[in-house]
């Protein structure tokens, strides 16, 4: 066994620099070549693309790759062993087998969806169906040129040839720092077929905490633009995520895949930008105060709470009809008349505007008939051989022609969605009541939100819809690719308006309904989106593998999910193991000052271990801001998270629990695990869940009094460690 590794081990020593130097050959003679700085634009391209290339060879050369796979294809001669890397490298030679294969080429899809067995494997080619045999599937570490391990998952030649997790779980166990990375070396086969999937789909994934949802959707960004690179544009793509903050923590993943320029942004940043509002921010800080940290029982939600009645396509039908309403009657009562003498007729003006420039939208059109209506004044004007005459009826015309223009219905976004809301005056042919299908609160709400000039983040979809039905959306390039994470938090509205802007209905669309804590606004089921396409255009895939936790943590959480949230999705864990989850109850019950003694003793003792990131989750902001300035008596680099961070540190980190969402560390304490601080709900527990699957390694819950029954019920289920660790004990 022992001389197996050792000749494995040479066989990639010898191929490393045998590969090094070829690619430092071929990175000589790109740099070798005189940088062009002239004007022809083909010789431009071609300068930058050489660029480019030097740029990624001079990085590639530090970890060529990552893999191989010795496969034989069933009419091919001999097996082969590819070697696959971030980066494609071919050989001088064209004939030649590649270098090193791109992960994203259908040939790496095997490294991937290869599951072992000694039946035949295939994979999709551009020419069809490539069938044959995999031989062996080795994972190979490198870092800075040097060969750190070599792993091998699949060996037919060997006496169980079964595809091992043990690399995989070796990479698991690695500590987090303070950002996302890649995964290429690593991707699983059920990750793999998302990450591959067609463009023009929308996609919808729900996947368990930790099933590397964030991840994969970063990797199949890479892939659309590697697999359609003549119809994408990295500047075309765009990712919509919970936080700045989650966007800083996911910002290095695809520069590691040599992918650059993806619009990344939050959706209210986008939408008010798209209609050149500002959006007053403390209404998420409202919005946040009034659902996690207010305490005493939470409004019920239901279909008529306003962020779900405003995101539902009912409020889409409303506005429609509105928006029809204004378009029917735009045309001024009567003919118009620019002086005394001159009449042009309603009836050619409705004709303009009903028939001739009926395919455009209700503004454009507006625009149009009155340019023409300006063109034949100007006809009319042509006709008078008066100079004194001509001038009067110039600046007559000029008067009544602003004020005919005057008369039609007000085309902007915000003041139709106020006459739907009945916040300012109606048209007069509208009804003085507005839609009997408004529920009641949402109407009370939003009218007094609009008489103050407050716009709420759920206000920007409708606001948006208006906007696209009056103006279009001809004059927007639009979007290639659209990524949603977090999506469960996103509303049917949001993505039907987000369909507009992208060809092709090409979305990934990710979430976890289970982790759903802001129920007040998102989806309670994957179909109110699905619904929203045709089925030809969707999909829906499931990732119930969690890769971030230990079997222990992920274990736990699975029995708040059951307990809590009778939740069916629960999360599969790859065998990794580690401590068990440690409940300890303040030594000095629910007092003030035990507490914050035991909550920093537990951060000691977790912070001289060997993990990089650890955080204590907390129920409130008010609560982190507390903690964390006793904290700092004790660390000195000790970060309080709140909503406005834009930067993610990592480090030590304190944090209300609902603003840990999307993140993760090699160890978590959520402190005040208690009835007092999480009530018995199925939205408490949903928040709870959260918190837990934060962990990479090491979960521990302080509690001053009796635990909630869903922690109890988990607590029972698995094995769990109570009070302190003995050798560690204050
Ligand atoms: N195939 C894989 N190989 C190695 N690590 C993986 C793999 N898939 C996911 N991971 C790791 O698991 C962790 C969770 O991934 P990610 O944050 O993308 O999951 P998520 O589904 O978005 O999680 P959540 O919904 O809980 O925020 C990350 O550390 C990621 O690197």
């Amino acid at each position: 066994m022992e001389d197996n590794f050792q000749s494995a081990y040479q066989e990639e020593e010898d191929r490393l620099n045998g590969a090094l130097t070829e690619i430092d050959s071929v990175l000589e003679k790109l740099r070798a070549t005189p940088v062009y700085t002239g004007h022809d634009y083909t010789e431009q391209a071609l300068e930058a693309s050489r660029d480019q290339r030097r740029k990624d060879l001079a990085k590639l050369r530090q970890e060529p790759y990552f893999g191989r796979l010795d496969f034989q294809g069933s009419d091919e001669d001999g097996r082969k062993a590819l070697y696959i890397g971030k980066i494609g490298v071919d050989r001088e030679q064209v004939s030649d087998r590649p270098l090193v294969i791109d992960w994203r080429a259908p040939v790496a899809s095997l490294f991937y969806s290869f599951t072992g067995g000694t039946e035949p494997a295939s994979y999709d080619a551009p020419d069809g169906l490539i069938e044959g045999l995999v031989y062996l599937k080795r994972n190979v570490v490198i870092r800075k040129q040097i060969l750190e391990r070599v792993a091998d998952t699949f060996n037919r030649e060997s006496d169980a040839p079964a595809v091992s997790d043990e690399f995989l779980v070796y990479r698991l166990g690695e500590n987090k720092d303070n950002r996302l990375r890649d995964i290429v070396s690593t991707i699983q086969e059920e990750q793999d077929k998302i990450i591959r999937a067609a463009k023009n789909t929308a996609l919808i994934i729900q996947g368990v905490a930790g099933s590397g949802k964030t991840t994969v959707a970063l990797h199949r960004l890479a892939y659309l633009l590697y697999q359609y690179k003549e119809q994408v544009l990295a500047e075309r793509m765009i990712i919509f995520a919970p936080n700045r903050m989650f966007l800083d923590y996911i910002s290095d993943v695809l520069p590691e895949l040599g992918v650059g320029n993806i619009m990344q942004s939050t959706f209210p940043d986008w939408a008010s930008n798209v209609l050149g509002l500002t959006l007053a921010h403390q209404d998420a800080a409202e919005t946040l105060n009034r659902w996690f940290e207010a305490s005493g029982a939470l409004p019920e939600i239901t279909d008529e709470t306003p962020g779900r009645f405003k995101g539902s396509t009912l409020l889409m039908e409303i506005i429609e009809s509105s928006v029809k309403l204004l378009e029917d009657s735009a045309v001024p009562e009567g003919d118009f008349s620019p002086w005394e003498g001159a009449v042009l007729r309603r009836a050619t003006i409705l004709h303009w505007h009903n028939e001739e420039y009926s395919p455009y939208p209700p503004a454009k059109r507006k625009e149009r008939v009155m340019a023409r209506i300006h063109r034949w004044i100007e006809m009319e004007l042509k006709k008078c051989s008066s100079a004194s005459i001509l001038k009067d009826r110039k600046k007559m015309g000029a008067q009544r022609e602003k004020a005919y223009s005057s008369k039609w219905p007000k085309y902007v976004p915000l003041t139709i969605y106020k006459q739907i809301f009945r916040a300012v005056k109606t048209p007069e042919d509208w009804s003085a009541e507005p839609p009997a299908i408004i529920p009641a609160s949402v109407l009370k709400e939003t009218r007094g939100d609009l008489k103050k000039g407050n716009l709420r983040e759920e206000d920007l979809p409708p606001l948006l819809y208006i906007h696209y039905l009056l103006f279009g959306n001809d004059d927007v390039i639009k979007f290639d690719h659209i990524v949603i994470d977090e999506a469960q938090d996103f509303s049917p509205f949001q993505i039907a308006v987000l369909d507009l802007f992208v060809r092709g209905h090409s979305f990934t669309i990710l979430g976890d309904l289970s982790q759903g804590i802001h129920a007040y606004k998102g989806v309670h089921a994957w179909e109110e989106m699905q619904s929203l396409f045709a089925p030809e255009h969707t999909a829906y895939h499931s990732l119930t593998r969690s890769y971030r936790s230990t079997m222990e943590i992920i274990d736990f959480a699975n029995g708040i999910l059951s307990a809590g949230v009778g939740s069916p999705l629960l999360a599969v864990p790859v065998f990794r193991s580690g401590n068990p989850v440690r409940l300890i109850p303040y030594r000095e019950g629910s007092a003030e000052e035990g507490r914050m003694e035991d909550i920093t003793s537990a951060l000691k003792m977790l912070s001289t271990r060997e993990y990089r990131t650890v955080a204590v989750l907390t129920r409130s902001l008010k609560d982190a801001e507390e903690l964390h300035a006793r904290l700092t008596e004790y660390f000195d680099d000790i970060n309080l998270i709140d909503g406005s961070m834009t930067e993610y540190k990592g480090g030590l980190s304190v944090l209300p629990l609902y603003l840990s969402k999307g993140l993760e560390f090699d160890a978590v304490i959520v402190a005040d695990a208690d009835l007092k601080h999480y009530g018995d709900t199925a939205w408490d527990a949903k928040l709870m869940y959260v918190g837990c699957t934060r962990a990479l390694h090491e979960l521990w819950l302080l509690q001053g009094g009796k635990l909630p029954t869903y922690l109890e019920s988990a607590a029972l289920a698995v094995e769990t460690a109570t009070g302190w660790p003995v050798e560690e004990a204050r």
